[in-house]
């Protein structure tokens, strides 16, 4: 009979407090293996970019900082889940398996399935927990704030870390050894990875590093000062930048909790100075978690439009769409803060929550473009990228749910209110550096003498606009509001309202 032991299997929960399944371990006087798998499965899903095996990397060898204080580490498995746990039952008997339960895209639900029922054919417990305040298997949301504060008022899951007994990877062979047994099919990009795992811990300069250590220095500098103008700021492109907590990467990748975040935004709610911060900012960690409900419930939202009466909305042909959707995924639709977003984002892996509501505007109201040809596109961009987040919201500022106010964001209005100076768009938009602030955002009216005066040649230097903008915006308004009107679309939000409304909340 092989050694008994149990496996801590993270996913998106890399960090060592507040963790359920490292609590549950740590009671259990049991060896335990704590495992990562970096699957090809994910590697080369579209949604995953190597900005995202770099966090991941990051917050693996932070973690490994830890833990090295006695003498354990993480065991970072480079194949397929159920190759992994194979291989791993072959030298031991695996008593249990813990982890959070994972709202993830469909390829990681399938994986689940799969491997639940490997689990069960070979007498292995596993100990799902839930996490963040989202409940697994809900209809509708009647008691769901009631369980969202249940969950923060219990006490965090810290894990007596010095009773974990942890197996180290050297006696599951090399941590690296099953990648050799791996098929993947783009063998180039999952090469590229692993070979440059080691480099991948490097900071690279614009991104933000990963790690529990990073996510607790974010939240405390932004409670220190940054934060203080966080509701004022929180809509411009280049202010939210530094007054927005910048947590969501952290909290995406489970290097810290909900729970953690509001537990030490406590400090401030006798402080007038930070009643507002307090107050936008604590709606929006819920939302975090209502957002992720909402997919939880309604998976089918990652290929479907959650209002199904949507499948049939007008959007332009193949023909008409295609070379739209490649400007603006080049920031090269000639409309300067649109290009400035996409560039933004491309270069650093973060936009704020209104430009990127502005972007899914532009694509799917002004240029006609189905919502589901670039939602793959910013998630990859996105260094945050939630699908529980991304999908949902996505949807709804593509209206797509027949629920939400349907929001037209004006390209040229939101750069007036929120880069009214261009600060913003001169730095993503080099080409417009030199244009002075009352033609920076529509650089279409420089006259042939003011194009050579500030340097640039529209059509060559910088693109003409890809779309009347006015015209485009009274054609979108008129077929997203006679669209609202029909029959499908109203009963479908009937059923939406029931399932995914929070009674006596904003339809959000
Ligand atoms: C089309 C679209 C896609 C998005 N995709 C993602 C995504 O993949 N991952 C992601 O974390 N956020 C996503 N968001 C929500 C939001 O834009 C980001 O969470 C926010 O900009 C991150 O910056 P911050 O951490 O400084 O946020 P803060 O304003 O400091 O907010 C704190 C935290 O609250 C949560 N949060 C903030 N705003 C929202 C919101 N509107 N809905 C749900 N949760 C919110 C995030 O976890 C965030 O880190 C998306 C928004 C849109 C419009």
């Amino acid at each position: 009979m092989s050694k008994s032991i149990q496996i801590v299997w993270f996913k998106r929960d890399l960090r060592l407090r507040d963790h359920a399944p490292l609590a549950e371990a740590s009671c259990r006087n049991e060896p335990t293996v704590l495992l990562y798998i970096i699957e090809p499965m994910l590697i080369n899903d579209p949604h995953f970019d190597i900005r995202h095996w770099r966090f991941i990397t990051q917050s693996i060898t932070d973690l490994n900082e830890q833990l090295s204080a006695k003498g354990a580490c993480i065991t970072l498995v480079i194949g397929n889940a159920e190759q992994a746990f194979a291989s791993i039952a072959k030298q031991f008997t695996i008593a249990r398996v813990l982890s959070y339960e994972e709202v993830g895209l469909d390829n990681t639900y399938q994986r689940d399935k799969r491997l639940k029922a490997w689990f069960n054919g070979h007498g292995i417990d596993w100990l799902e927990f839930a996490n963040g305040g989202v409940t697994r298997g809900l209809n509708n949301r009647r008691n769901w704030k009631q369980q969202w504060h249940d969950y923060l008022r219990r006490p965090v899951d810290d894990p007596a870390l010095e009773a974990l007994q942890v197996i180290e990877p050297e006696s599951l062979g090399t941590p690296l050894s099953l990648s050799n047994a791996v098929k993947v099919h783009h063998l180039d990009d999952t090469t590229d990875i692993i070979s440059s795992l080691n480099a991948l811990t490097a900071p690279a300069q614009t991104f933000q590093p990963g790690g529990e250590k990073r996510a607790w220095y974010t939240l405390n500098h932004f409670l220190a000062e940054r934060g203080i103008r966080y509701a004022q700021q929180i809509s411009s492109p280049s202010l939210a930048r530094k007054s927005c907590s910048r947590l969501s990467p952290y909290l995406a990748w489970g290097n810290i909790t909900p729970r953690q975040v509001l537990n030490r935004l406590n400090s401030k709610k006798s402080d007038s100075d930070w009643r507002r911060t307090v107050k936008a900012f604590s709606s929006r960690i819920q939302w975090r978690s209502h957002f992720i409900q909402k997919f939880e419930s309604e998976c089918s939202m990652e290929i479907s439009p959650v209002n199904k009466a949507y499948e049939n909305y007008p959007y332009a042909g193949a023909l008409d769409a295609e070379p739209k959707v490649t400007a603006w995924q080049r920031g090269e639709t000639g409309f300067p803060l649109i290009d400035a977003c996409i560039r933004a984002v491309i270069a650093t892996g973060y936009l704020n929550f209104r430009m990127r509501a502005m972007l899914v505007s532009f694509l799917t109201h002004h240029l006609n473009v189905d919502w589901r040809k670039g939602v793959v596109f910013l998630g990859r961009q996105f260094l945050d990228f939630e699908p529980g987040i991304h999908y949902p919201q996505f949807q709804m500022q593509a209206s797509v749910t027949g629920t939400n106010t349907i929001r037209l964001y004006n390209p040229l209005k939101q750069a007036l209110d929120h880069d009214k100076d261009g600060r913003f768009t001169r730095k993503w938009v080099p080409e417009l550096a030199e244009v002075p602030d009352d033609l920076i955002h529509s650089p279409w009216k420089l006259s042939a003498m003011e194009q050579r005066l500030y340097g640039v040649e529209l059509g060559r230097d910088y693109p003409l606009p890809i779309i009347d903008i006015e015209q485009a915006s009274r054609e979108a308004r008129d077929r997203l509001w006679s669209f609202r009107e029909r029959d499908d679309v109203k009963r479908e939000a009937r059923r939406i309202l029931s399932k995914h409304t929070i009674p006596g909340s904003p339809r959000t």
